[in-house]
């Protein structure tokens, strides 16, 4: 069936609808560059609401499998691919990508010119845009904050290490909670408005603030709680955590023009003084000037435009990426710091930091 990707700008791209669906599909219209972990994309929740392109031309080459979930579901509103390969052609895949998207009811649009689309994302910004079988459509998105729809509700314990990290789940990804089991770690996974003496009662040697959907000043009232944590325990703040924690202290952030969603991102590090490739799914970033008055100091920096990639805390141990250290898809260069924390949480513990 055909139908139409409309963006806010007034631009109409033509598609073909590759699965059921009826009415229209509003949302953020953003794309990914990787050629490969489409899998772990479409279940990122971090892409909550959002509409997504597929940059690379053929995506669905090696189906999808029982194992690379970054969740329990897909998160993106609808894909939008120029290509689809109709089989999984990988021993280990149980669906095709057609055939996941069409269990869960989301929109896949093909056949579009997504190097044109790209280009009007580059030059106009990430944009809310609409999926229609109409070839008039009125662009209008409500803004609701995504964090509580993904966010677990109950309280849960994984991995049997010997350092305990609470998860705060503003959206997390699995492979988060896997790497730090294989960095020796339990891991008890809390909703995102967890209280500090809820987390005092579960006695963590350390806490990490997960990736997440949508715009962290939506999170503003949880600001004060953040920080009581943080300041109360080593930390690990990824992405969207990250974010908080710059908030948490003052700091601000701001939208990217178009965002950083993909497998190749090189990031600086000044502690090394090393650059690393680094995977990474990001429309909003911390603003380097507003951290002058603040404890943070910025440690990674993006190569190709100078945002902030991670900044630590002048005398606490914590520790705050912008970039996705568990990768998933992309490269695993950045798994040390997970080592780094686990140091952290180790000398804390010998010190008796927080007694
Ligand atoms: N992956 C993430 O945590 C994304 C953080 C935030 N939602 C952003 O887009 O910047």
């Amino acid at each position: 069936m055909e139908a139409y990707l409309h963006l806010q700008n007034g631009k109409i791209f033509f598609g073909k609808l590759e699965t059921t669906w009826t009415g229209d599909v509003t949302g953020e219209v953003v794309f990914f560059t990787g050629m490969t972990g489409y899998q772990e994309v479409l279940t990122d929740p971090s892409y909550k609401n959002q509409i997504i392109v597929f940059t690379y031309p053929l995506i669905g080459n090696y189906g999808v499998n029982e194992v690379d979930f970054e969740s329990k579901q897909p998160h993106v509103k609808a894909v939008i691919v120029y290509e689809v390969e109709e089989t999984g052609y990988h021993y280990e895949a149980t669906y095709s990508f057609k055939q996941y998207l069409q269990k869960w009811n989301v929109p896949l649009l093909t056949h579009v010119d997504t190097r044109a689309v790209v280009k009007q994302i580059r030059e106009h910004g990430a944009m809310p845009a609409v999926i229609s079988t109409s070839q008039q459509a009125i662009v209008h998105m409500e803004e609701q904050a995504p964090v509580p729809l993904v966010s677990t509700s109950e309280i849960k314990t994984y991995g049997d290490g010997h350092m305990h990290v609470v998860l705060f789940d503003f959206g997390y990804k699995k492979s988060i909670v896997q790497s730090l089991i294989k960095h020796g770690c339990r891991v008890t996974v809390v909703p995102y408005n967890t209280t500090l003496q809820t987390v005092e009662q579960l006695d963590p040697d350390g806490v990490l603030l997960s990736n997440g959907p949508g715009d962290p000043k939506q999170l503003s009232h949880h600001l004060p709680n953040i920080l009581s944590v943080i300041e109360r325990y080593p930390t690990l703040a990824i992405c969207l955590g990250h974010q908080l924690v710059s908030l948490a202290y003052g700091g601000d952030t701001e939208k990217l023009p178009f965002g950083h969603r993909g497998a190749n991102q090189p990031v600086y590090d000044a502690k090394t003084k090393k650059v690393f490739m680094t995977s990474q799914n990001h429309g909003y970033v911390v603003k380097a000037e507003s951290l002058a008055d603040t404890p943070l100091s910025i440690r990674f920096i993006n190569v190709n435009d100078g945002s902030v990639e991670g900044v630590r805390h002048e005398t606490k141990p914590i520790l705050c990426v912008q970039y996705h250290p568990e990768a998933h898809p992309g490269p695993n260069d950045t798994q040390f710091i997970f080592a780094e924390f686990v140091d952290m949480m180790k000398a804390a513990r010998k010190e008796k930091v927080y007694a």
